[in-house]
């Protein structure tokens, strides 16, 4: 089956297209820093044993125009796999928020969608998007099946007290405001690459999630228990536009005293926060450039970025009862050692013991970065959620036949 993957996040498309059962995909790329000044397109393509890259400079102002320019790729003749559009038969999409509606990966139907745009307001970073791609995966590849995978489904699994906030029971059981969690996809996948990899089954993992977007993640025997972002993908840690953790106050005072209207304030915490509020400045690599250039504003909000995730694993220990290992994965936790070395220095209380050398070398797959003897291993493990997400769709088609 030729099958293509589309995963949205909230600064790029990743996308990976299958000649399904292999695993390796015969063409994949990733669309970077999609609105800022100038987007970068990384294309591979991979004939036998040959993989040729290709690394184009485009401007591409939002999410539409580059899933535009993955679909011109794919059919490109120097760059592309399809001779036809028609060859692709299944789609899969990347969908960060299913609300009550979705535990499970679904066929893309009409009410699928119009469920996804109901759900803007909760992401208003990624639904959008999401949806977007649909319509584009429609139009460029009408005859394909279109399949969503949801990043709120593999926190399904959390406990009450976990997923439950202490607001009246109305508006839970009448309007669905609960926790629940994103990044599912990843969080899976890592974790489950992480049990392999340490021989156990019921390792008791925190799985740190940063991209642009980061969450962390209690997971034992497979299951998530809890999960730093809640209602929406706001919550939790700091990120590249993305507040985190914030007293409701603020949002009050925001309202009543400075007159910002709700729209303002929800562009406020999800677009001009976090990382770029800190820094002026969301791609992690220029805020690394910078504190090495000096800036101390950069230097604070690496600090604190770094905290955050350090006060959240001492959180989710406690809900484990002790810890088996620690996972970095996504964009910055695969690649930018000094955050990692930020996050686990003192942390010899929990048995944490970061090697430091082995932080710093770039070594491809799972990767152990914890001393020896260290009782907590820490592990760089690369995420992959379009080859779950392949996964996921190539399952529900099978099961449907
Ligand atoms: N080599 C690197 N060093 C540090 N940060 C990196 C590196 N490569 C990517 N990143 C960071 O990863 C983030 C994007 O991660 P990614 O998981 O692709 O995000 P998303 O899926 O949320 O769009 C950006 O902040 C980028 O700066
Ligand atoms: C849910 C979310 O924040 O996703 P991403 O990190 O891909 O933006
Ligand atoms: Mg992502």
């Amino acid at each position: 089956m030729n099958l293509l993957v589309l995963n949205s996040g909230s600064s790029s498309i990743k996308y990976q297209f299958f000649r399904w059962p292999t695993e390796t995909p015969a063409c994949s790329g990733l669309v970077e820093r999609i609105g800022l000044d100038n987007a970068v397109v990384t294309h591979k393509v991979l004939a036998g044993e040959q993989e040729t890259t290709t690394v184009l400079s485009v401007e591409l102002p939002d999410h539409e125009a580059g899933l535009r320019e993955v679909a011109r790729l794919l059919a490109d003749p120097q760059l592309g796999v399809l001779q036809d559009p028609g060859e692709v038969e299944a789609v899969g999409h990347r969908v960060v928020h299913g609300g009550e509606e979705f535990a499970a990966t679904v066929l893309i139907i009409p009410a699928v969608k119009e469920a996804i745009r109901q759900l803007f307001p909760l992401a208003p970073l990624h639904n959008p998007a999401n949806y977007r791609g649909i319509e584009v995966a429609g139009k460029t590849f009408p005859q394909a099946k279109q399949i969503a995978v949801f990043d709120t489904a593999f926190h399904q699994t959390m406990p009450e007290q976990a997923y439950r906030y202490a607001i009246p029971t109305e508006l839970y059981a009448e309007q669905g405001i609960r926790v629940y969690g994103f990044h599912g996809t990843s969080h899976k996948y890592v974790t489950e690459q992480a049990a392999q990899y340490l021989g156990n089954s019921d390792a008791r993992l925190v799985s740190v999630h940063l991209g642009n977007g980061c969450s962390i993640t209690a997971v034992r025997g497979g299951q998530s228990l809890d999960t730093s972002m809640g209602f929406g993908p706001l919550a939790g840690l700091v990120m590249g536009t993305r507040s985190g953790d914030i007293d409701p106050s603020v949002v009050f005072h925001l309202i009543s005293q400075l007159s910002y209207t709700p729209e303002q304030v929800s562009a406020l915490l999800n677009k001009q926060s976090g990382m770029l509020a800190l820094t002026g400045l969301s791609d992690m690599r220029d805020i690394t450039a910078a504190i090495e250039a000096g800036d101390a504003n950069a230097k604070l909000a690496y600090d604190l970025y770094a905290y955050r995730i350090k006060k959240y694993i001492g959180a989710y220990a406690a809900a484990l009862n002790g810890l088996d290992a620690i996972i970095f994965t996504a964009g910055v936790g695969e690649n930018d050692a000094l955050v990692r070395k930020l996050v686990c220095q003192n942390m010899d209380y929990l048995g944490v013991q970061l090697d430091e050398e082995k932080n710093t070398q770039r070594v491809k797959g799972i990767r152990e970065i914890s001393q020896e003897n260290s009782p907590v291993k820490v592990l760089i493990v690369p995420t992959n959620e379009e080859l779950e997400i392949a996964r996921q769709c190539v399952e529900l088609l099978e099961t449907a036949e």
